[in-house]
């Protein structure tokens, strides 16, 4: 027990430096010639000091939140961040921030080599930025590889510091099932030696043993571990987002007027508020999105109460189909007229919030809307994730309320469902495309008009 007429209470740190030389003249002031003895962080005992802190602790809906995946390159920390983002959207009480390995790279840490140096410099931003979410009280979601213990630490420290709650997954798919998924080539490339110190192979991962959740995602659906993840957070008392998915939803009512929040659930607009606009996305709008506008007008020519646009996540101003894409479609009846007024456009945010819904060739399409605009998460999904969405709900359901219907009950986005980009890989590449994306269009459109007889 402590022999003390005055117990100083460290509180939240603003991570101003004046935080620090007022707490010291407080103290300096109350306790006079006492010694002053430090309380660690988590580990004051005392039930009376209990009380007092529990006063001072916002509630857990309130308190800033760190949810952080690490894991090998490929082991699925993007896909279950993108998942876990989803849903905390859904819930739609918390405002949430990604910080993802590769955006981040591309970003706020470009330029940074793979060195253990600049890996921990790349953590250490991450940290600090995710840090200051918390101290605000948000939710930041971040999933690099953070390969070194010492610097999952550092950002433990520095999140804690500002008050916010620090929750670590860990997604533990071994080496050899993401050397076996290689995504992106570059397992198989570093193993050849054109990659230096790549993760796993030439560089190295030290395990956690402090992580709250440790998720092997091998042979398993997105959601099952996703699961996983769900009961971790609901077991710690930090959020239950467990069964926010799964609940369809009435029809949504009329799209308001005026231009919604990046942060606002975006949703289509009913029957009654005229033709349900599709967006198609791919990433340079010159191959396999314009194929997909350019194939679904065809396809339901006629209809009156849906129309089609696209555009790429990099995609350049104005450009013609690309023009092998342009054969294909020549042979499949759409007349050059039509691909020869193509002009290729690149995606903005209000593209996005003026469609109704948004159909990606790749699960990475997906998430660099959601980047932009995440409230539009319930009405963004791969081709391949809204052929399989729509099976899951009323087959009766047409148009609008299909999309509002799907948007609840989405299938997840996984790369299995992905369109493989056909530029510069020849004539049987773009055939392939194509006919991936005619057969989802065949299941997808004419449960997107109400008008009969058409598709
Ligand atoms: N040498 C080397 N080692 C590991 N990874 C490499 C390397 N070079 C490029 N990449 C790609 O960069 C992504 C990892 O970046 P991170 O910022 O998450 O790495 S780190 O936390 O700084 O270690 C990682 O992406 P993810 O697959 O999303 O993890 C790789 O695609
Ligand atoms: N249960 C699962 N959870 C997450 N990803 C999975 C799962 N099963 C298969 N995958 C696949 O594994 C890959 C993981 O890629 P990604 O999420 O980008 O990993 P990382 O961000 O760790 O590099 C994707 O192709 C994804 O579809």
């Amino acid at each position: 027990m402590l022999d003390a007429a005055v117990v100083a209470i460290p509180l939240t740190d603003h991570g101003s430096d004046a935080d620090a030389a007022l707490r010291q003249s407080v103290l300096a002031w109350y306790a006079g010639a006492d010694d002053i003895v430090e309380l660690k962080p988590g580990g004051r005992t005392l039930p009376e000091l209990a009380d007092i802190e529990a006063q001072e602790r916002p509630a857990p809906a309130d308190q800033g939140l760190v949810l952080f995946f690490t894991g090998l390159s490929g082991s699925g920390k993007s896909t279950l961040a993108r998942a876990l983002m989803d849903r905390v959207l859904e819930q739609g009480t918390r405002s949430i921030t990604s910080l993802d390995g590769d955006v981040v790279r591309r970003n706020l840490s470009a330029g940074l080599t793979f060195s253990k140096e600049d890996r921990e410099t790349n953590i250490r931003r991450i940290g600090w930025v995710a840090a200051e979410i918390a101290r605000h009280r948000g939710v930041a979601i971040c999933s690099p590889i953070a390969p070194f213990d010492e610097t999952r630490q550092q950002v433990r420290a520095m999140v804690e510091q500002a008050g916010g709650r620090f929750f670590l997954v860990h997604v533990a798919t071994p080496l050899e099932e993401c050397e076996r998924r290689d995504r992106k080539g570059l397992y198989a490339k570093a193993r050849r030696g054109e990659i230096p110190e790549f993760t796993g192979i030439s560089s190295p991962y030290e395990e956690p043993e402090d992580a709250d959740v440790r998720v092997d995602t091998t042979g398993r659906t997105i959601e099952a571990a996703l699961d996983d993840v769900l009961a971790g957070l609901a077991a710690a008392g930090i959020m239950d987002l467990r069964g926010t998915l799964p609940t369809p939803a009435p029809p949504a009512a009329r799209r308001t007027a005026g231009r919604p929040s990046p942060r606002a659930v975006t949703t289509p607009a009913t029957a009654e508020g005229g033709p349900l606009r599709v967006l198609f996305i791919c990433t340079a709008n010159i191959c396999r999105s314009p194929y997909m506008e350019l194939r679904a007008r065809a396809m339901l020519a006629g209809a009156t109460d849906v129309e089609f646009s696209s555009a790429g996540t990099h995609g350049f101003r104005s450009h013609h189909v690309d023009a092998t894409m342009g054969v294909v479609l020549a042979d499949r009846g759409i007349d050059d007229e039509a691909a020869e007024s193509f002009a290729s456009r690149r995606l903005t945010r209000d593209m996005i919030n003026e469609a109704d819904l948004v159909l990606t060739a790749e699960a990475s399409h997906r998430a660099f809307v959601l980047e932009e605009v995440p409230g539009a998460f319930r009405k963004a999904f791969t081709l391949g994730q809204f052929a399989e969405s729509i099976e899951r709900v009323d087959p009766t359901l047409v148009g609008a309320a299909l999309v509002t219907a799907a948007g609840h009950r989405r299938a997840g986005a996984v790369d299995a469902h992905d369109i493989r980009d056909p530029y510069r890989r020849g004539r049987a590449a773009a055939e392939a495309s194509a006919d991936q994306i005619d057969a989802l269009l065949s299941a997808v459109l004419p449960r997107l008009t109400s008008q009969t007889g058409i598709a």
